[in-house]
């Protein structure tokens, strides 16, 4: 997705939370100063793969959602989601995360070769700057939701697992498939709770780009508002 198309949403996310655009082009800067670009190629196998994309909902630790994630192509992990297939013997692909949790699980995969879509935005600068330089550079993929500049890049999607899924659809994917994720989870903050309900709406604008059909939204497209 180019970023005028991203924008459209990014602009009615920054209104939704107060978010200020000019701190996250700063967070995304400094980013820049910290990383070089990422060899896109060796997401090649994305292409025509079936790829999961995990969410880190309490549903991840059902053996349905192990297997789904187990028996795809590709995985694609999202922040604490890569920690916890990892020590349920799941093999992750590409960690995406803004480093607000499971940090040393980035850094341990970096450092294993696997890549880290790592994501700056106007809260999360202390972290970018404590955790990136410590990482191994070649397997770091940076990211922003602002407009992509220098090593930069942004695919779309706002929380860590819905950028997994635009980040895969970028690369080609034909099938996504949805383990752990969890909409309706309880046991999550008051601002979490409105971050998932954007993760929600922004699967359901990328289904219907795709003219795709993502099980994990059954049920609820209904009651989804659109963009
Ligand atoms: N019930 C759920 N609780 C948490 N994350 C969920 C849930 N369902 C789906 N997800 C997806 O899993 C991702 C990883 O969640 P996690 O709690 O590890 O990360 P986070 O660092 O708080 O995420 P973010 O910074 O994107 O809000 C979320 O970004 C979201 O896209
Ligand atoms: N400025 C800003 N951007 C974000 C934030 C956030 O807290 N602040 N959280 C995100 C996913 O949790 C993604 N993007």
């Amino acid at each position: 997705m180019n970023y005028q198309t991203w924008s459209h949403a990014y602009e009615q996310i920054l209104a939704d939370f107060g978010y200020d655009p000019a701190a996250d082009e700063r967070a995304r800067d400094r980013l820049a100063t910290l990383t070089d670009p990422f060899d896109e190629s060796r997401l090649a196998a994305m292409r025509g793969a079936t790829v999961a994309v995990a969410g880190a909902g309490p549903s991840l630790t059902s053996d349905r959602d192990r297997r789904l994630a187990a028996e795809a192509d590709v995985v694609v992990a999202a922040s604490v989601a890569a920690k916890r297939l990892r020590e349920a013997g799941v093999a992750v692909d590409l960690m995406v995360t803004d480093l607000d949790k499971s940090p040393a699980t980035a850094r341990t995969l970096t450092r294993e070769g696997v890549p880290v879509a790592v994501h700056a935005h106007g809260d999360n600068v202390p972290a970018v700057e404590e955790w990136v330089p410590r990482f191994d550079d070649e397997h770091v993929l940076p990211t922003t939701q602002a407009e992509p500049r220098g090593p930069v890049v942004n695919y779309g999607g706002f929380t860590d697992g819905d950028r997994g899924a635009f980040l895969a659809d970028a690369f080609g994917a034909d099938t996504l498939v949805f383990p752990g994720w969890d909409f309706d989870d309880e046991g999550v903050s008051e601002t979490k709770r409105r971050k998932l309900v954007w993760a929600e709406r922004l699967l359901y604008w990328l289904e219907r780009r795709r003219d795709d059909h993502f099980a994990v939204l059954d049920g609820r497209r209904d009651d989804i508002a659109s963009m």
